[in-house]
């Protein structure tokens, strides 16, 4: 099967179903194009910004700058959003996108982290699967990754992504043991300015990932968490285990997500925040590495998923 520049384009009649199906607060609140809803009511403060933000500098660039400070170079093509830049810090402290490996990539659009991803695990000929994309948007067109575009909120959509990485991966869509390496989320709803909504539309998100990432990666009895974390860094750990990466807004239950959630279904949970995130932005990032498998629920949070 050729993958090169596979894309994914919806029938007409199942793009509208999936459209139907849009929750009637993100189907209310989605914009045409995600980046431009970010120049909002103050256009001015945001061109501001855009002009001084050293990372919106770097993603526009056209080639190998022999005199960038962090030493990533855009591979020549420029990254369609500035955002590539927290996938690559991140993936420079823990080292999990590898060649070869199964990645999903969740909240896609315009197609950034992608590209970071194709970037990374594409340097060997071993890459045999593509990268997986999904968003509510369309993502660009890039060499190497399959996307489709739909709600990751609607259990339909997330049945023919399970598929689609199933079938790449000569698994089976319900294999217990797992089939995907590596599970990004970077999706965010719009935000509303309401802390609390926000917060809630941000866990939703995370929620309905990590059950993805529960059902679909692989199950990693390997590292013994104690004597692991004692004799190996956590980097070590991630670019043999199976990783899920989550994009969160800081709050009081994000933290009992990651302590009744996350936390009992990994080795090893840790928050960072990238430098690549404006500062004044509450969002952080959970790397979870070496998913232990689905626990049975002891907690409301857990029998949510
Ligand atoms: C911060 S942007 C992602 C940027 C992307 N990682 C990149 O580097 O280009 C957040 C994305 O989450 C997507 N999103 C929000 N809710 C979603 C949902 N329910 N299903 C799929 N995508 C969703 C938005 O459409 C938006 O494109």
């Amino acid at each position: 099967m050729q993958w090169a520049a596979a894309r994914l384009r919806p029938t007409s009649q199942w793009h509208a179903a999936s459209v139907a199906l849009l929750s009637p607060r993100l189907h209310a609140a989605a914009p045409v194009r995600w980046a431009s809803s970010k120049r909002g009511g103050s256009s001015s403060r945001y061109m501001q910004r855009q002009k001084t933000d050293v990372y919106v500098k770097r993603r526009s660039k056209s080639t190998i700058d022999e005199d960038d400070e962090m030493g990533m170079g855009t591979g020549g093509a420029g990254y369609v959003a500035r955002s590539a830049f927290k996938l690559i810090q991140l993936d420079d402290r823990y080292k999990f996108l590898r060649p070869g490996r199964v990645i999903v990539d969740l909240g896609a659009a315009p197609g950034g982290w992608s590209q970071a991803i194709v970037e990374r695990v594409r340097r060997s000929k071993v890459a045999k699967t593509p990268v997986f994309a999904l968003d509510l948007l369309p993502v660009a067109d890039i060499d190497g990754v399959a996307s489709i575009q739909g709600d990751f909120l609607d259990a339909k959509v997330q049945a023919q992504l399970r598929k689609l990485v199933a079938d790449a991966s000569a698994a089976t869509a319900t294999d217990e043991r797992g089939f995907v390496d590596v599970v990004v989320s970077d999706m965010m709803a719009n935000t509303t300015g309401n802390p609390i909504t926000d917060t809630e539309a941000s866990l939703e998100l995370c929620r309905a990932a990590a059950s993805f990432a529960f059902d679909t990666l692989r199950h990693d009895h390997t590292p013994k968490p104690e004597d692991a974390r004692k004799s190996r860094p956590p980097s070590a750990l991630a670019a043999s285990s199976s990783v899920l990466v989550m994009k969160y807004f800081m709050s009081h239950e994000a933290d009992v997500f990651r302590r009744e959630v996350l936390q009992p279904h990994f080795h090893f949970v840790k928050a960072e925040k990238m430098d690549a995130s404006r500062k004044e932005s509450r969002e952080q990032f959970w790397i979870c590495i070496g998913f232990k498998g689905r626990r049975p629920a002891q907690s409301q949070e857990q029998a949510e998923l």
